[in-house]
C-alpha cells in the first residue's frame, strides 16, 4: 500500500483532473509556479472567494476501493455543513491504464470552509482518502493545490499551481474498464468474488455455483441463438416464441440458479456487479454447451448484454465518448464459448416507452436509468454494435411480434443453416 501511494505522490504533477462542474468536465493538471508567470484561470464556474476541497479516494485493495466509493457521497453529505457543493471528480495519467481514480469536488462558502476543513481532515487520517485544498491567493480565479499531509523534506507544505489541460480523447474512464468494469477471463471475475469473501458472504455461494474452470472449447451440436437488446424491446416474447417454433431449449441469463443472488449484487459497485454478470455467462456456457447436444439453444441476454451495460455505465457523455470501433474493449473473452448468431432487437424509443407503460412492471434501477437518460440508452445500443466475435445482427423490433419472429427465422435458417 505504501509502496502504490508512494509511486501515485511521485506521478502528481504529471496527472490530469476532471471535475464535472455544471455538468461539463473542466480539466486541469498542477505544476510548480514558473517564475514571473501568470498563472492561467481554471475554474470559471467557481465563485470569488469559495474554498474548494477534493477527495479521491486510493487504496491498493480495489474492492476496499469501489466499495467506499460508493458510499463516500452519502457520507460526505451527511456530514458536510449545508452550502458546501459536490461535484464528480476524478485524476488519471493520460494512456495508463487502471490509473485512474475517483472522488468529489467540494466547494465551500469562505465563512462554512473551517468546519468542513476539519471534517476532511478527520476523514483523510481515518480512510483510504486522498485530500487537496484549493486557494485562489490572489483572488482573482488563479488557483493553487495543496495535497494533505504532502510537504518538502523541511515541512514546507508543497503548493502547486492549478493550469488548464486538454480534454483526452477518450473517456478517462476507459483506461479503468478492462478487468474492473468488463471481465475478459473466467479467472479475472472469479478472483473479484474471491476478493470480496470475508465482505460479501454471498460470493462464497456464488462461487461454489461456478464450472471448475472455462474453455471456449469446440462447437456445440446444435445452433446456439442469442437475442438481445434493451429492456421491452420484445427478447421474452420474441426468445419463447422461437423455442415454440424450432423445439428449441430457453435459456435465460443470468442464469436461474444466480436468481436467489442477483438482488444482493445489484446493490454493489460496478466492480463487484458486473464480475457476478460476467461469472452468470459461464455457468450459462455449460448450460448452452449441455442442452446443444439435444436441440438448438435460445439464450434471452448474454455477453453482449454484460459488456454493453458495463460500457455504458462505466462511461458518461454522447456515443462518441465510447472507446473507438475496433477498441480491445469490444473483444469477446477468449475462453467464453461463442454462440451461432447474435441478434439484437432495437426499437424506436417512444415505441419502447410505450411497451414499458403497457407492461407496467416493476423496472429495475438500470432499466429506470435507460427511460431516463437518453445518452445512456444511445451508449449501450451503440456499444452492442461495436461488439465483436460474433458480431451481433440487428433486427427492427417494430413491426408485430409474428413478423419479428418470421424475419429471425430467416436469419436463422441462413446464418445456421437450420
Ligand atoms: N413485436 C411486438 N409488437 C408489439 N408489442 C410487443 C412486441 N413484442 C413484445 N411486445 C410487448 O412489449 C412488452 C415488452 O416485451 P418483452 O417483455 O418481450 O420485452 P423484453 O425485451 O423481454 O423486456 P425485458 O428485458 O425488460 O424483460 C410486452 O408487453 C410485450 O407483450
Ligand atoms: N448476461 C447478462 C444479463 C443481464 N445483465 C445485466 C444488464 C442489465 O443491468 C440487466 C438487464 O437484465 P434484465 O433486466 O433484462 O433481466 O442485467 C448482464 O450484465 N449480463
Amino acid at each position: 500500500m505504501a509502496r502504490r501511494a508512494a509511486s501515485l505522490l511521485s506521478h502528481w504533477s504529471s496527472r490530469v483532473f476532471s471535475v464535472e462542474l455544471d455538468g461539463a468536465p473542466t480539466y486541469f493538471a498542477v505544476r510548480e509556479k514558473r517564475r514571473g508567470e501568470d498563472a492561467p484561470r481554471v475554474f470559471d464556474a467557481v465563485r470569488r472567494g469559495d474554498r474548494c476541497f477534493s477527495v479521491l479516494v486510493w487504496s491498493s485493495d480495489r474492492v476496499r476501493s469501489a466499495r467506499f466509493h460508493a458510499q463516500l457521497k452519502d457520507r460526505l453529505l451527511g456530514r458536510l455543513p449545508a452550502g458546501c457543493r459536490l461535484s464528480p471528480m476524478s485524476s488519471f495519467l493520460p494512456n495508463v491504464r487502471d490509473s485512474l481514480i475517483k472522488g468529489y469536488f467540494l466547494k465551500a462558502d469562505s465563512p462554512s470552509s473551517s468546519p468542513t476543513e476539519r471534517l476532511l481532515r478527520d476523514f483523510s487520517q481515518r480512510d483510504p482518502l486522498l485530500v487537496c485544498s484549493y486557494l485562489n491567493p490572489d483572488n482573482d480565479q488563479v488557483w493553487t493545490q495543496q495535497l494533505w499531509p504532502d510537504a518538502d523534506r523541511d515541512g514546507t507544505p508543497r503548493v502547486l499551481y492549478v493550469v488548464p489541460s486538454e480534454a483526452p480523447q477518450e473517456h478517462p474512464s476507459t483506461l479503468n474498464l478492462i478487468n474492473s468494469d468488463v471481465f475478459y477471463s473466467f479467472e479475472e471475475a472469479q478472483a473479484v468474488l474471491k476478493q470480496c469473501g470475508d465482505i460479501i458472504p454471498e460470493a462464497a455461494s456464488v462461487l461454489e455455483l461456478l464450472p471448475s474452470r472455462a474453455e471456449a472449447r469446440s462447437e456445440p451440436d446444435f445452433p446456439v441463438i442469442v437475442v438481445e437488446g434493451l429492456d421491452a424491446t420484445g427478447k421474452t416474447t420474441l426468445t419463447q416464441a422461437l423455442r415454440d417454433a424450432l423445439g428449441a431449449a430457453l435459456l435465460p441469463s443470468p442464469p436461474r440458479c444466480l436468481s436467489p443472488w442477483r438482488a444482493r449484487f445489484d446493490q454493489e459497485p460496478p466492480l463487484i456487479r458486473r464480475a457476478f454478470y460476467a461469472l452468470g455467462n459461464y455457468i450459462t456456457a455449460e448450460n448452452m454447451r449441455q442442452e446443444a447436444t439435444k436441440a438448438p439453444v435460445i439464450v434471452d441476454r448474454y455477453w453482449h448484454s454484460t459488456a454493453a451495460y458495463a460500457i455504458g455505465t462505466a462511461l458518461s457523455g454522447p456515443p462518441s465518448s465510447l472507446p473507438a470501433e475496433g477498441s480491445e474493449v469490444y473483444r469477446w473473452p477468449g475462453d467464453l464459448l461463442q454462440p451461432s448468431l447474435v441478434v439484437v432487437l432495437t426499437l424506436d424509443g417512444e415505441e419502447r416507452k410505450r411497451r414499458l407503460r403497457n407492461r407496467a412492471q416493476g423496472e429495475t434501477e438500470e432499466e429506470q436509468q435507460l427511460d431516463h437518460n437518453h445518452l445512456f440508452r444511445l451508449r449501450v445500443e451503440e456499444a452492442y454494435h461495436r461488439i465483436r466475435g460474433p458480431a451481433c445482427v440487428t433486427v427492427d423490433a417494430g413491426p408485430s411480434a409474428d413478423q419479428v419472429l418470421q424475419q429471425v427465422l430467416l436469419l436463422i435458417r441462413d446464418k445456421c443453416q437450420l
